[in-house]
């Protein structure tokens, strides 16, 4: 797994790199190098530009021009100022450096000139803005930025792409769309989320010292970038010796007059999704339509009000059931009323696995007046209790319904108020979204995030079938459960990657996920067990970024 930091603590390894004798000076050269290392890879680049800020990020850009140059490559330095002017002592001795090395200087180009030196280069370097950006880029970078990604170059970002918060992953203005970031000493939450999947193309971390790994890991990363071979150990070995219970059984309790489908595309999730037995308990008013389009899935009627949501009535004959299966997934389309929030707390008091999603969640939240933080006792037990909200159930769930979470890393916050409210390692929130993170008390996992195909109607029913079918066939103890819910995302994201290659990238319905499930984990699972045969034949697949460039 590789570690995410807060830019935050970034800045404080840094600073703890300086008193082990790594100097900043000394960590600008490394980083401006290993940017022009990238370029260098790249096959047939002759004529590189490198944009440069007034910061840091600059100094970085000013170095890798120097070192490109010294390697026999056509280089130019944009700038908005001369080297002699800018102000911080460390990017004006590179810049000067540079300049007096022989590498070409262009201070404030218009913006036609910069077209078309940006048009005729193989690799643009862009070094403009790095964690010291706040707000939206100002003049002239709001202009470069446009005329960067207009360029048809391929685009190299020194250590986040201008306009992007490495933070937040959010942008308030323009951001380049690079082909690559090479970000320095550790991962950072807004690469990996929001606008950050779009702006980053591929990610090659560069350490800069020997020491990073050691102190970014004493820095208390917020989060862990999920690797394929991370999942080995949850894998079983394939055998024959199997009946259908010994392959898990899962119970699905949802469903409404209003909404029928939901708890059906969980139900069938989760036998696609290799649960050997699946049971579908909904309101008794809609049981005959639901069981007549379900083949393999027993339906259970269950008592139900006039208006076709469960009624109290069924609360302990729902506890029965799940007493009975291996795991329980609750909450798709079960509406919040009396009758449901009362089946939501009889299973939270059960004894057995269980997934609470969609619904079950907003029952928990007016169970709890939006402060389930406020009562860690109905969240404690010793099975395993995995949460999925999106970020509005998750702001209902801790009382910010008002200003939900617009980040990964507000969502972590907030999933993190929950975990550590209850304290045990039972409790797992997936804190779903464009990226996701699996947060238990003791760490959060970032899986690699699915296509955008995923974002349908119904696709969080199929990922909560997922979620309860590997909890039912795998019996994980509670410390694995975040990498568990983590491998579900993965392969509920690959299985939207193979429905959007049938079906288009916007046509894909949260069923074609469903019918993709059994062969993405088989190809995941191929992935997993034979990483490098992975790497050179199905790449382009597992790594397709919403733009159509990976993603890491
Ligand atoms: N963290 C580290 O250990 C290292 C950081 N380095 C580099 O240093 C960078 C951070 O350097 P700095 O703190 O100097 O910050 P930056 O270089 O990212 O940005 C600071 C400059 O950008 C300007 N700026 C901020 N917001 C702006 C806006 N909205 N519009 C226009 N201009 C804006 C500021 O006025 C300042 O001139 C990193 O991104 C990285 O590239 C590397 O040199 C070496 C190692
Ligand atoms: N842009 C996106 N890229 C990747 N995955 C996404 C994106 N948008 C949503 N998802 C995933 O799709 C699922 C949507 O779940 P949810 O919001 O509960 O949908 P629904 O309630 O309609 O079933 C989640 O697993 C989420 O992580
Ligand atoms: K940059």
């Amino acid at each position: 797994m590789q570690p995410v930091l807060n830019v935050e603590d970034v800045r404080r390894v840094e600073a703890a790199l300086t008193e082990v004798g790594v100097s900043v000076s000394e960590l600008m050269h490394r980083a401006g190098a290993a940017a022009a290392s990238e370029v260098a890879r790249m096959e047939g680049a002759d004529t590189v530009t490198v944009l440069a800020g007034l910061g840091n990020n600059g100094g970085d850009g000013w170095v890798a021009a120097e070192n490109l140059h010294g390697k026999g490559f056509d280089v130019t330095v944009v700038t908005p100022v001369e080297p002699d002017d800018l102000r911080g002592d460390i990017a004006r001795v590179v810049a000067k450096s540079a300049q007096d090395s022989g590498v070409k200087v262009v201070v404030g180009p218009p913006r036609e000139t910069l077209d078309v030196l940006l048009m005729g280069s193989d690799v643009v370097v862009d070094a403009m803005l790095g964690t010291g950006f706040h707000g939206e880029p100002r003049a002239p970078f709001d202009i470069w930025i446009d005329s960067v990604n207009a360029s048809g170059s391929h685009v190299i970002a020194v250590d986040v792409p201008s306009g992007l918060s490495a933070q937040t992953g959010l942008a308030s203005g323009k951001y380049v769309v690079a082909d690559l970031t090479v970000t320095m000493l550790s991962l950072k939450p807004g690469l990996l989320s929001d606008r950050g999947r779009d702006a980053c193309g591929a990610i090659v971390v560069a350490p800069l010292a020997e020491q990073t790994e050691r102190l970014v890991r004493e820095a208390d990363p917020v989060a862990w970038r999920a690797d394929l071979d991370d999942y080995v150990d949850l894998l079983e070995p394939p055998s024959n010796a199997v009946d259908k219970f010994t392959r898990g059984s899962v119970l699905v309790v949802g469903g409404s007059s209003r909404f029928p489908g939901a708890p059906m595309m969980a139900a069938m999730a989760a036998a696609r999704a290799g649960a050997g037995y699946v049971t579908l308990a909904v309101p008794a008013q809609i049981a005959p339509i639901v069981q007549s389009q379900m083949l393999e899935i027993p339906v259970v009627a269950l008592p139900c009000e006039a208006d076709g949501t469960f009624s109290l009535k069924a609360a302990d004959l729902v506890a029965e059931l799940a007493e009975k299966r291996s795991a329980t997934l609750v909450g798709p389309g079960m509406r919040v009323t009396s009758g449901t929030v009362g089946i939501v707390s009889t299973l939270l008091a059960g004894k057995r696995p269980l997934v609470v999603d969609a619904d079950a969640l907003n029952c928990i939240s007016r169970l709890t007046s939006n402060r389930v933080d406020d009562f860690p006792e109905l969240l404690r037990r010793d099975a395993p209790l995995i949460m999925t909200p999106h970020r509005m159930e998750l702001a209902r769930l801790v009382g910010l319904q008002d200003t939900p979470p617009t980040s990964l890393t507000s969502a972590m916050e907030a999933a993190r108020r929950i975990v550590w409210s209850d304290g045990g390692s039972e409790v797992c929130v997936v804190a779903k979204g464009s990226a996701t993170a699996c947060v238990s008390v003791d760490v959060a996992i970032l899986p690699k995030p699915g296509p955008a195909a995923l974002a349908t109607a119904g696709s969080g029913d199929v990922l909560g079938g997922v979620i309860a079918a590997l909890l039912a066939r795998t019996g994980v103890e509670n410390e694995d459960l975040p990498l568990l819910a983590a491998m579900a995302c993965e392969m509920h994201g690959y299985a939207g990657t193979i429905a959007a290659e049938r079906y288009g990238s916007r046509g894909v319905m949260a069923r074609d996920i469903i019918d993709a499930l059994g062969l993405a984990e088989d190809a995941f699972e191929e992935e997993v067990a034979f990483p490098d045969a992975a790497k050179s034949g199905r790449e382009g697949r597992r790594d397709e970024g919403a733009d159509g460039k990976g993603d890491e």
